[in-house]
C-alpha cells in the first residue's frame, strides 16, 4: 500500500504525453491533449492535467482488461483524493488506454479462493473508489471506449456525464447475476439514480448488458459517437459543464447525491459483512469458478 502510494504521488514533469497503444483513434484522440503535463503515474493508471484547462485525463491502462484489482482500485482512489485536493483541477475524463474494454468490472480473482481477511481489505477498497468518485466536487465524465460490464458500468455511472464509442458490439450494465452473484444496493442505487426504477429492475433481474444504442436509449449513457472521437467530446462536453460556477454546480451535485453517499456511509460496516458472508459460501465461490472458467473457453 505504501508503495503505490509512493508511485501514486510521484509527480513527473516531462511535458511528453506517451501515445496510447491501439488504434489511430486513440492516438488522435490524444493529440487533443497535446498540452496536457504528466500529473502522476502509477502502473494501472496514468493521469495528465491540463494546467490550462483545468481538465485531468485518467486513463486505465491495466492489460489485459483493466479489471478492479485491491491495486488498481487503491492507486484509483488516490488518484481521485489527489486531484478532489488540487484546487486547479476542476474536471476529470475517464478512459482506457486498452482496445475494445473501458473495464471489466471488478477483479474476480479478488473474489475467488481467498480468505475472509482478503475480502475485508478488498471490499473496502470498492467502497472507498466508489466514495471518492461518486462524492467527488469536480465534473466527471466517463469517455467510454470499450466494454464496460458490472464494476466497469458502476465507475462509469459515478460520473456526471457518459460518452461511449457507437460501437455495437461494445456493451455496459450491471451483469451481476448473469455471474450469480448479487449487485449490492449502492450498485443499485447508483444506476437507479441515472435510469430510473424500472430499468433499474429489469437491468439488475437480467444482469443486463446494454449494447451502446440500447445504452443510449435508456439513458444510461448520455452521447454515443464514433470511437476515435470518444475523448475529444468528453473535453467538448467538459467545456460545457465548466461553465457553470463550481460553487453552484458542486452544490447542486451533493445535493442530489448526498443521499445516496449517507445511505453506504450509514451501513458500511454491515456491507463488508454481507460481502464476506456471501462471497465466502461454497454456491458463490462455485458460480464464480464456472463463470471464470466459461470466460477462458469462450477465449480457448
Ligand atoms: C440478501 C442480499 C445480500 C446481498 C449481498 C451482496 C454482497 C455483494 C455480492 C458481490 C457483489 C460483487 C459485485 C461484482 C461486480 C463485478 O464487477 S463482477 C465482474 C463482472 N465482470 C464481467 O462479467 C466481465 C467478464 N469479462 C468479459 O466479459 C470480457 O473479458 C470482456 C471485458 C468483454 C473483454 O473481452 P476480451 O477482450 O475478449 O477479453 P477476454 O479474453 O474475455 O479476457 C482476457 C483475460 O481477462 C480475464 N478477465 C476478464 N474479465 C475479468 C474480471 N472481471 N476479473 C478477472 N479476470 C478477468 C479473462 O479470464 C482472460 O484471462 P485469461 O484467459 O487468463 O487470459
Amino acid at each position: 500500500m505504501s508503495s503505490i502510494l509512493r508511485r501514486c504521488t510521484k509527480l513527473t514533469h516531462s511535458g511528453i504525453l506517451s501515445m496510447l497503444p491501439g488504434s489511430n483513434g486513440r492516438s488522435c484522440a490524444l493529440q487533443y491533449f497535446a498540452s496536457e503535463k504528466r500529473y502522476s503515474t502509477s502502473s494501472k493508471i496514468k493521469v495528465d492535467l491540463d494546467s490550462n484547462t483545468g481538465v485531468a485525463i485518467m486513463q486505465f491502462q491495466s492489460p489485459p482488461v483493466n479489471s478492479l484489482s485491491l491495486d488498481f482500485l487503491t492507486e484509483f482512489a488516490i488518484n481521485i483524493e489527489k486531484l478532489e485536493l488540487d484546487r486547479s483541477c476542476r474536471g476529470v475524463i475517464i478512459t482506457s488506454a486498452l482496445p475494445k474494454v473501458f473495464s471489466a468490472g471488478l477483479d474476480i480473482l479478488e473474489m475467488y479462493q481467498k480468505s475472509p481477511e482478503h475480502y475485508v481489505e478488498f471490499w473496502k477498497a470498492v467502497q472507498e473508489a466508489w466514495f471518492k468518485l461518486y462524492g467527488s466536487s469536480k465534473v466527471t465524465i466517463a469517455a467510454i471506449n470499450g466494454n464496460s460490464p458490472a464494476g466497469g458500468c458502476l465507475l462509469a455511472m459515478c460520473c456526471d456525464y457518459r460518452i461511449m464509442a457507437e460501437n455495437p458490439r461494445y456493451s455496459i450494465g450491471l451483469n451481476e447475476t448473469q455471474l450469480g452473484i448479487v449487485a449490492p444496493f449502492w450498485f443499485k442505487d447508483t444506476m437507479q439514480n441515472v435510469v430510473g426504477h424500472r430499468e433499474t429492475e429489469k437491468g439488475l433481474q437480467l444482469g443486463k448488458l446494454y449494447t451502446a444504442p440500447e445504452a443510449l436509449k435508456v439513458g444510461l449513457v448520455d452521447e454515443l459517437v464514433p470511437e476515435e472521437k470518444v475523448v475529444s467530446s468528453a473535453a467538448e462536453a467538459m467545456s460545457k459543464w465548466l461553465a457553470i460556477p463550481d460553487h453552484a454546480r458542486q452544490l447542486s451535485k451533493s445535493m442530489m447525491r448526498k443521499p445516496t453517499i449517507d445511505r453506504l456511509l450509514a451501513a458500511r460496516e454491515a456491507d463488508i459483512t454481507n460481502f464476506v458472508s456471501f462471497t465466502s459460501k461454497d454456491s458463490i465461490q462455485k458460480s464464480l469458478g464456472m463463470y471464470m472458467e466459461m470466460l477462458k473457453k469462450r477465449r480457448s
